[in-house]
């Protein structure tokens, strides 16, 4: 650089900074007319009002706290790029829109700033000196806080192109510095540096299946997230209604993602393991990996129906209906047959065709009744024992001889013997017998704990798989239980009240919420009005914060209280306007039932890597999973470059890739490492004590950063208990419940054992080595298994001994 370049980039950063100062002038005056409008609508809402005028002040209460919490999550970095367009324009890129002056954007005008989901913004992605798209030179604004702190160019002027430095990285510098930085344990967005691949994922069309396909590392939960944001911002009318659910492979998980789209100004979405997606169940039990992947096959829909079927029930002879003033009536195999093979024609659910069920029933005992009342008018009265039947007979009269066919009653005498009968207690039961009321979880509940039940419900299962199935009931849920309750809510018809109940109650808390935080408003501010202009005034700080408590700045009301995502989050059949879902290689076959059945409209964004799959009953082909739902009819789009893993790592990685059926191609690495990675050798009964000390050296290496200590499940509890809070220097995790994250040092332990745990233990081997961002070490015992060969060995010879020997003091020697 030149001394003239230096001024040049010296002038321009004073510039840009005063153009930015600027922007934030603007952010800070749209957040007091927001913060004041707001208050308008809280310091109107102490009555309560109409029903409507509440409806209306619940959607101003909306629209003000979603647009504020907006503002307020686009101060960091709220401007990071800058277009100079062929035609002489300038155009600014940022976290939100900001118009010149007033709340609407003139369309004719360039705003002072677009936001990055703009089709105008999509050059700053996607233009290259290739296809420039009408870009002479894209720039990219480093701010910290309000301050500009640095600029990097390109240029996009074919002739100026080296096609030896040629590379397809938007933004390289920028690009590289983020990955350099080191991890927090939690997921930033990366708006300001999309790749070209990835932002044609984030805007692909909302409608139909896109699965998107990737190595280790290409940025699909980044991609998902942003692609949500994108949504939520292109189709807000119909999403704020529908809701965007994100459904991820564990909380851990959930977690580490669940600040990027606040980040990104969104909160409408609901983010859910599938666990987490049947109403009122928690689904914390743990169950061996085999049961899960019984649970979760596909024929299980078959067996849950069979189960339901088995409760429709019919005698081996007859069944004795003994009423309540103790006479018997009986049904036989035959009606009760005929009786069930009509109800089954019905195709209501279960539990909504028992009336009809009823009604058969009913009208065959009735039939009884009126033929002895026919043959005995005497014990008939005695039987029913009502002044009905007494009233039916007087009006025989004396003349007419009871020894005839049933016409002597009329109609309504019928109707009076079936509508005793259906009171009585007697018939209720038998009813219960033949056609119980069940829930979803006495159904499955009395399945597992029934081995006569199995047996009748799952035939084709072998004794061994039944076993897996059968447990005492306890009520307590697996998450693989939840997509066969799900299957069994299907089946029964879901109990509508306890659906409107849960919505009853959640709509009371939220109310109550919204009261306490509002009352806590009025304390806090007194009679005085609201200036929120003066960010410096304590009490007008004190307000902010305790909008944000409340957590009211969320999402979007529908007028009753409750935000779409927590009414959808209740609501076991709620339709969702868009589903995403990261690491879909691990749903099973059943969950994606349960899915399906939550997305009508089939508009989904599915992001995985089926070389990663980890569950026996994940998928393995896209093509397989997804043919039962939408047959041919899914687009597909493929990421190849590995942003995370350095390319030493990836190589390691790679090996065990080629090991996998099928293989896959390895992504290409964009980075390389602080080091070779490498591997140590120990006596097996020392392992577990070096590991401390390994980690410890790790997380010196990286002192800004995570270690991720990845161990085999079965020895989970010897290597410190089950703390993942992935903010801590050091987590142990084990690989499934690393699925989807990544630290600055990853320490494998016992890759033989990781392998041999279970039926997919290379893809959850191939998972554990692409987890690093920097530093990648294995520890074992025993020799290491071949894909791992390229590992450097440390052995007491190596340069690194002493420090080695440090790190595993006290536990035993190094092997070799
Ligand atoms: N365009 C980008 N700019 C900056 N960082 C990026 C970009 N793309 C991806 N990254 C970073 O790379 C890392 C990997 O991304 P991400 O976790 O989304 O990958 P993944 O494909 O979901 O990985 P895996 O399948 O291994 O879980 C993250 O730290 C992410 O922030």
């Amino acid at each position: 650089m030149t001394i003239s370049d230096l001024q040049d980039a010296t002038g321009d950063i004073a510039a840009e900074q005063a153009y930015v100062t600027s922007l934030y002038a603007r952010l800070d005056g749209l957040r007091a007319v927001t913060g004041e409008r707001l208050a308008e609508v809280l310091r109107g809402s102490g009555a309560g009002g109409t029903q409507q005028a509440r409806s209306e002040r619940d959607a101003a209460y909306t629209v003000y706290s979603d647009r504020l919490a907006a503002l307020n999550a686009a101060e960091q970095g709220l401007c990071f790029g800058r277009l100079d367009l062929v035609d002489g324009g300038r155009r600014y890129i940022g976290r939100i829109g900001l118009s010149a002056d007033a709340d609407e954007l003139d369309d004719d005008a360039e705003p002072p700033l677009m936001d990055w989901r703009a089709p105008a913004a999509r050059p700053f992605y996607l233009a290259t000196a290739a296809a420039p798209e009408g870009v002479r030179r894209r720039r990219h604004i480093r701010t910290a806080d309000r301050r500009v702190t640095g600029l990097d160019d390109e240029v996009l002027d074919l002739a100026a192109v080296d096609p030896d430095a040629h590379t397809d990285l938007t933004g390289e510098a920028v690009l590289l510095a983020a990955l350099g930085a080191s991890r927090t344990g939690r997921m930033r967005d990366i708006v300001t540096t999309i790749q070209a691949e990835q932002d044609r994922v984030i805007r692909s069309s909302a409608a139909g299946v896109l699965v998107v396909q990737g190595g280790p590392g290409t940025g699909k939960t980044a991609v998902a997230l942003h692609r949500a944001a994108y949504l939520l911002y292109t189709h807000r009318e119909q999403l704020s209604q529908r809701g965007v659910l994100i459904v991820g492979p564990n909380t851990t998980f959930l977690r580490y993602v669940g600040h990027v789209l606040p980040s990104l100004g969104e909160t409408g979405a609901l983010l859910a393991t599938i666990g987490e997606l049947y109403p009122g169940v928690p689904a914390t039990r743990a169950e061996p990996a085999a049961t899960a992947g019984l649970k979760g096959r596909a024929d299980m829909a078959d067996v849950v129906a069979a189960a339901v079927a088995d409760r429709q029930w019919v005698p081996e002879e007859a069944l004795d209906v003994v009423l309540a003033t103790g006479d018997e009536l009986t049904l036989d195999r035959a009606t009760c047959l005929a009786i069930r093979e009509r109800a089954r024609r019905n195709p209501l659910p279960h539990n909504e065709v028992r009336p009809i069920v009823a009604r058969l029933v009913v009208d065959a005992l009735a039939d009884q009744v009126a033929e002895r009342i026919g043959a005995d008018v005497l014990s008939t009265e005695e039987m029913i024992g009502s002044s009905a039947v007494a009233d039916i007979l007087a009006q025989l009269g004396e003349d007419v001889d009871p020894v005839v066919d049933g016409n002597l009653l009329d109609e309504g005498d019928r109707e009076e013997i079936r509508r005793e009968l259906r009171d009585d207690p007697g018939v209720r039961e038998a009813l219960d017998r033949l056609w119980p009321r069940l829930t979803p979880r006495r159904l499955l509940s009395d399945l597992y704990a029934s081995e006569e039940r199995l047996a009748a419900a799952a035939p084709h299962l072998s004794d061994a798989e039944r076993a897996l199935l059968h447990r005492e009931p306890d009520n307590t849920w697996s998450p693989a239980d939840v997509p066969l309750l799900d299957e069994a809510a299907e089946l029964l018809g879901e109990d509508d009240r306890a659906v409107r109940m849960r919505l009853a109650l959640a709509e009371r808390e939220e109310r109550e919420r919204v009261e306490f935080a509002e009352g806590a408003l009025e304390v806090a501010l007194g009679s005085r009005s609201i200036d929120l202009e003066d960010e410096e005034d304590p009490e007008v700080l004190m307000a902010h914060d305790l909008l944000d408590a409340s957590r009211l700045a969320e999402r979007h009301v529908e007028g009753e209280g409750l935000t779409v995502a927590q009414r959808a989050a209740r609501d076991r059949r709620w339709a969702f306007g868009h589903v995403i879902v990261d690491e879909a290689q691990e749903l099973s076959p059943m969950a994606w039932r349960l899915l399906m059945r939550r997305c009508p409209s089939r508009s989904m964004t599915l992001v995985g890597d089926v070389a990663q799959t980890g569950a026996l009953a994940g998928s393995s082909s896209w093509e397989r999973t997804l043919a039962p739902f939408v047959a041919a009819r899914w687009r597909l789009a493929e990421l190849t470059v590995n942003y995370r893993t350095p390319a030493e790592v990836m190589a390691v990685a790679a090996d065990v890739l080629a090991a996998l059926d099928p293989p896959g191609e390895p992504p290409r690495s964009v980075r390389d490492t602080d080091g070779e990675p490498w591997s140590l050798r120990l006596d097996a009964e020392d392992l577990a004590a070096a590991v401390p000390g390994l980690a410890a050296r790790e997380s010196d290496a990286v002192p800004d950063g995570r270690v991720g200590v990845l161990v085999p499940a079965a020895r989970r509890a010897e290597f410190g208990g089950v703390d993942t809070d992935l903010e801590s220097q050091v987590v142990v995790l084990t690989v499934e419940e690393a699925k989807g994250l990544e630290f600055d040092s990853v320490l494998v332990v016992a890759p033989d054992e990781i392998v041999a745990e279970s039926p997919r233990g290379l893809n959850d081997l191939y998972v554990a080595l692409t987890r690093t961002t920097r530093r990648l070490g294995v520890v074992h015992s025993g020799e290491l298994s071949e894909p791992l060969r390229r590992l450097v060995p440390l052995t007491s010879s190596s340069h690194q001994a002493p420090a080695l020997a440090g790190a595993v003091a006290g536990a035993g020697t190094m092997a070799r």
